[in-house]
């Protein structure tokens, strides 16, 4: 009887990897834990399980920033929000759950009225963090915010919570994967429009998805694979079954590489494109910084070597973050100084993304159109290298000899041709990086922190390694696609979490 592969395939068992984990509970004391029962509903798909349940602190914390505003929202979450919303709310009566409620709030032992405000119940898994959580919208006033913080530390069950520790639990509840809770981090982080769309595709989960479908594609060839072990091909299994899975596995490994040749755009967007300032002595490259950063960040003089450390400042360019270097003029010297500036200059220029030459058209050698850079730039110039003729106001001829591509010409001291160069420098970076419109949002890249690079690289050289085995050692090339599908997996904290968790959550601010 022959037997489909896919019908094989679900007979597999056990599961390749366990699909739930247990997380260590967070670093706290328990004695003062409230040992009433209750109930936790588990978040579907859950990627890891921690539930001691009635044993678990409930955990309160200030999530909007300290000081007089007109609203403060606190945050209580655990199996003790219930109890919190009974001793502290008056009047009396049970939540509507999601539902925002006029009440005031009290002290717990002596009644005392603290503060009037709203409150919100969210009934567990669906919160954030899914479990019970309590939000109460107070008036923010240091001693409003403190009294309110006071009477919940007066709950027996109740502890402050620890930065990140809201979302943390989000995590373990499977509301969030790692992808996610980077996301959020970020999303808060971000500072310029690229970021904040990055960072709210992965908080959104869709970063996510696509690592979760990559995982399932793997599983589905080491399905094949097994079902191959389990009943060998010919007799109960239909045949090209070894060579289909071969063939997803090729494929699988193209659409890895295709994601990890992103000119690191991910990471790019979220630390900044490193965009280096060069050329000879007195081009006027600090004139150029202190023109984008719109302030007097760099000393300009008329004396060639003023520069000799490098200054770096973070600006957003046309919604680009990019850390711009000025550096030391290039040029042979004997001062000392000056040499170690050069020697910084040479290696800023190694390490950036984007290098921009800035020369001065005073400089230029040759005629018209058979212009000549100065040779103290001319070996550093690729065809990538970024262009800048400054001092037009100094230059006889046509100026539009010099534009082009990549190349532009201003008079930093008229400000003639800044506009342009601004704009085109702009262009030019989000072109670069692919985020200029919103079909390239589409292609925004996958990888945005150097942990998924490198969890994807070594899938790839485990896939690799699978179709370098042959249809004699299945067994060897089904472990190989193991631990492809495991390595795809810790992207999203599927397995292996515990080294991540601790350095991504203490970045966290309390509340969050
Ligand atoms: N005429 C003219 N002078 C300019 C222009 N841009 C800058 N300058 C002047 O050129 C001189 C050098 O400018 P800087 O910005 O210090 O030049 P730099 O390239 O940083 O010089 P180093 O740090 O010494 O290598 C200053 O006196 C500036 O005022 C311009 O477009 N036209
Ligand atoms: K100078
Ligand atoms: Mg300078």
């Amino acid at each position: 009887m022959q037997r489909t592969v896919a019908s094989a395939a679900r007979r597999i068992r056990p599961p390749f990897f366990p699909s739930r984990i247990s997380l260590p509970l967070a670093r706290h004391d328990h004695k003062h834990c409230l040992a009433t029962p209750v109930r936790f509903a588990q978040a579907p798909n859950s990627p890891c399980v921690v539930r001691s349940d009635a044993q678990r602190p409930t955990i309160y914390a200030l999530s909007t920033p300290p000081g007089k505003a007109g609203v403060a929202v606190v945050r209580v979450s655990g199996p003790g929000a219930l109890d919190a919303w009974t001793h502290l709310l008056k009047p009396v009566r049970a939540p509507v759950p999601w539902k925002l409620q006029r009440c005031r709030i009290v002290h717990p032992e002596s009644g005392d009225q603290l503060d009037d405000g709203l409150a919100v119940f969210f009934k567990g898994p669906k919160s954030f963090t899914t479990e019970d959580v309590l939000e109460l919208h107070i008036h923010s006033g240091r001693a409003i915010i403190a009294s309110v913080l006071g009477a919940l530390a007066r709950l027996p069950y109740c502890r402050p919570a620890e930065p990140g520790e809201f979302t943390r639990r989000a995590f373990e509840g499977g509301r969030l994967d790692l992808t996610q809770v980077e996301g959020l981090k970020d999303l808060v982080d971000a500072e310029t429009e690229g970021q904040r769309r990055m960072a709210l595709r992965a908080a959104g989960g869709s970063t996510r998805a696509q690592f979760e479908q990559l995982r399932t594609e793997i599983i589905g060839c080491l399905a094949k694979i097994e079902a191959l072990i389990d009943f060998g091909e010919g007799e109960d299994i239909e045949d090209g079954v070894y060579e289909d899975a071969r063939e997803r596995a090729k494929n699988l490994r193209g659409i890895i590489q295709s994601y990890l040749q992103d000119n690191r755009r991910g990471e790019i967007m979220r630390t900044g494109v490193r965009l280096t300032i060069f050329g000879p002595p007195n081009a006027g490259k600090s004139s150029l910084l202190n023109f984008l950063a719109q302030r007097e960040a760099a000393i300009v003089t008329s004396v060639p070597g003023t520069t000799r450390d490098i200054l770096e400042l973070s600006l957003d360019i046309g919604g680009i973050p990019v850390v711009v270097s000025d550096t030391a003029g290039l040029r042979r010297t004997e001062d000392p100084v000056e040499l170690i500036g050069v020697e910084r200059a040479r290696n800023a220029i190694d390490a950036a993304d984007v290098a921009l030459c800035v020369v001065s058209c005073a400089d230029l050698g040759g005629r018209d159109s058979a212009m000549e850079l100065p040779t103290s730039v001319k070996a550093l110039i690729t065809d990538d290298t970024f262009i800048l003729f400054n001092k037009i106001d100094l230059d006889a001829g046509d100026a539009t000899r010099l534009r082009g591509p990549h190349r532009w010409t201003t008079s930093l001291k008229t400000g003639h041709g800044t506009g342009e160069f601004l704009d085109g420098l702009a262009k030019a970076l989000q072109t670069k990086y692919a985020l200029n419109d919103d079909s390239a949002f589409m292609h925004t890249p996958l990888i945005t922190h150097a942990r998924h690079r490198v969890h994807l690289e070594s899938a790839a050289q485990f896939i690799d390694a699978f179709l370098a085995t042959s249809a004699d050692d299945i067994v060897i090339g089904a472990e190989e696609l193991r631990y492809a599908a495991k390595a795809v997996g810790k992207v999203s904290g599927l397995i292996d979490v515990e080294d991540v968790l601790d350095a991504l959550f203490k970045d966290f601010c309390i509340g969050k």
